[in-house]
């Protein structure tokens, strides 16, 4: 039985050759794609098309593997928390923007301290005179005590509640799914260790109120980056109620908590809202990986009977490692180095990485089941916890779905003309209290196969939304014709940028660019020189 250092060295290794070869042939197979684990210019492994893809079409479309909404999109965008579909009603959505606006109002009402010009303050004013006068039909729509015409054409599923009760905790912050499916695999795979339960259960914290950041990745529908690699730890913690509600301990029993661990939880969702909310995501890998051992170690131990179980009852310690090293493969070729190691950040800011990471990681551990991680300690480990968010910054892909009710102003667009008047007739002020630009749900996410994509600066590939893809699944599109054997490759940066920014923007990534471009590139600023 390995001990602990070398069961974290092992979790942190290359798996071997063999085993990915094996993996990815199953993740593969009927894709005509395939992955090459030499992808050659000491790029690592690759993804290879082994047919002809024709311009346009789609080359990969993939669920995630793990994937958060970022913190202040919940508030803008209301998905299924497992596959990021829209939920509710096209209804719900609106009454959403419209109270978020009437809230952004009411602040900027009490911020109103700057001298402006006569004419932009009343304009300002009765802009927000007409958004306070939507506040109560705001509030019906959100509770589906109000209709407006012409939903019915951009359909949308009913929202199914967590069955740990979040749905209805602060509001857009809780967690609900587009399908009992959903919400099942969600509980099952790592909801149940991360469920914060309904809000009248828990104590009182100032956290969660969405001023957190959103470490959101490059909006460039490529690869993503987290963007707050080294914030402060937030100053303070989430102040918390001392006070047990009746029955709370007994419900919080039933999710297999207690009160502690129930704060500790909270404290931890708080700290990633208030430093780095990517913490949410790395939560989601490890709650998976612990679940998935614990559930293979039950399977083992109904197979075996007690045979393998100490005198305790106890799963013995080495079939609980060997549990925990198959949990962890289908991330485990995904990490390449430590959070504060991977990027270019400068030494200082490493060293707050590490420590934010510290602290994340420590408020987590507070809040898992003892049972779990004393079967899986080597998980709950710094390193592991560095590689695992260290994997996102390397890996991830930002997370976009376009929020429906643009397709609902294209068909009001759409009508004849009465029609189209008497619908404005009445969803006219809503629609003119909505923001420009729909925000759609934005989040990250780590896909096992769009994750083996290199960059090229003249990429053949890319990462894009279309109209039919309503979920969080990655969808990559040829560019252009790619021939069988070609590498699908993609851009990870703006690849607009002259080539010192674009050298630049992928040293985060821990690589200088040898594309045919970049080559090219290089050899004339050479040539320009002599
Ligand atoms: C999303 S992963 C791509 C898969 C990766 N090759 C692997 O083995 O897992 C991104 C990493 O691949 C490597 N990479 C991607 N494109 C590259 C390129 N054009 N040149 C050199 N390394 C590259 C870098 O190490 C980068 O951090």
């Amino acid at each position: 039985m390995p001990t602990l250092d070398a069961q974290v060295q092992e979790l942190l290794a290359s798996p071997a050759a063999h085993s990915q070869s094996a993996r990815y042939a199953v993740l593969t197979a009927g894709l005509n794609l395939e992955v090459h684990l030499d992808a050659g210019d000491g790029k690592g492994k690759g993804l290879f098309a082994t047919k002809d893809f024709e311009q346009g079409e789609i080359v990969l479309h993939e669920a995630p593997l793990a994937a958060f909404q970022h913190t202040n999109s919940r508030r803008e965008a209301i998905v299924c928390s497992h596959c990021f579909r829209f939920v509710g009603s096209l209804e719900k959505q609106v009454g959403q923007q419209v109270s978020e606006a009437v809230d952004e109002a009411g602040r900027c009402d009490l911020d109103a301290a700057a001298p402006v010009d006569d004419s932009s303050a009343s304009e300002a004013g009765s802009h927000q005179e007409a958004l306070m006068a939507l506040h109560d039909d705001a509030l019906k729509l959100l509770h589906g005590r109000l209709t407006l015409p012409h939903t019915d054409a951009v359909p949308l599923p009913a929202a199914v509640p967590c069955q740990g009760g979040c749905s209805g905790f602060k509001d857009c912050l809780g967690d609900r799914y587009c399908s009992p499916s959903c919400a099942a695999d969600a509980w099952q795979q790592y909801h149940q260790l991360l469920c914060m339960g309904p809000e009248e259960e828990q104590p009182e914290c100032n956290g969660g109120s969405g001023s957190g950041n959103s470490s959101s990745d490059s909006g460039s529908g490529s690869q993503g980056k987290s963007q707050d690699k080294a914030k402060a730890p937030a100053a303070g913690s989430p102040p918390l109620r001392a006070g047990t509600l009746a029955g709370q301990e007994e419900k919080e029993e039933a999710r297999g908590r207690n009160q502690h661990q129930s704060e500790a939880l909270q404290e931890f969702f708080w700290h990633a809202d208030h430093t780095n909310d990517i913490f949410r995501l790395a939560a989601i890998v490890v709650a998976k990986v612990l679940l998935a051992a614990d559930c293979l170690l039950a399977q083992q131990g109904r197979e075996a009977g007690a045979s393998s179980s100490s005198s305790s009852g106890e799963p013995d310690s080495a079939v609980c490692w060997q549990a925990l090293l198959a949990a962890w493969q289908p991330f485990a070729a995904g990490h390449k180095g430590p959070w504060w190691e991977c990027t270019a950040a400068p030494p200082e800011a490493a060293a707050d990485m590490r420590q934010l990471a510290s602290d994340s990681l420590g408020l987590l551990a507070a809040a898992l089941p003892p049972r779990l991680v004393s079967r899986f300690p080597a998980l709950i480990t710094l390193p592991v916890w560095g590689s695992i968010i260290g994997m996102f910054e390397l890996n991830n892909l930002s997370l976009f779905v376009a929020n429906p009710l643009q397709r609902w102003l294209l068909h009001l667009d759409s009508l004849p003309h009465e029609e189209q008047a008497a619908a404005f007739e009445v969803a006219g002020p809503f629609i003119d209290s909505l923001p420009e630009e729909l925000p759609g749900c934005e989040g990250s996410g780590f896909y096992a196969l769009h994750s083996c994509c290199n960059h090229s600066c003249s990429p053949n590939a890319e990462a894009f939304k279309r109209d039919e893809d309503e979920d969080g699944s990655a969808v990559i599109l040829a560019l252009r014709a790619i021939k069988a054997g070609e590498e699908i490759t993609l851009s990870y940066i703006d690849e607009e940028a002259q080539l010192e920014e674009r050298q630049q923007q992928l040293a985060d990534y821990g690589f200088r660019c040898a594309c045919d471009r970049c080559t090219a590139e290089e050899l004339a600023a050479l040539l320009q020189l002599h």
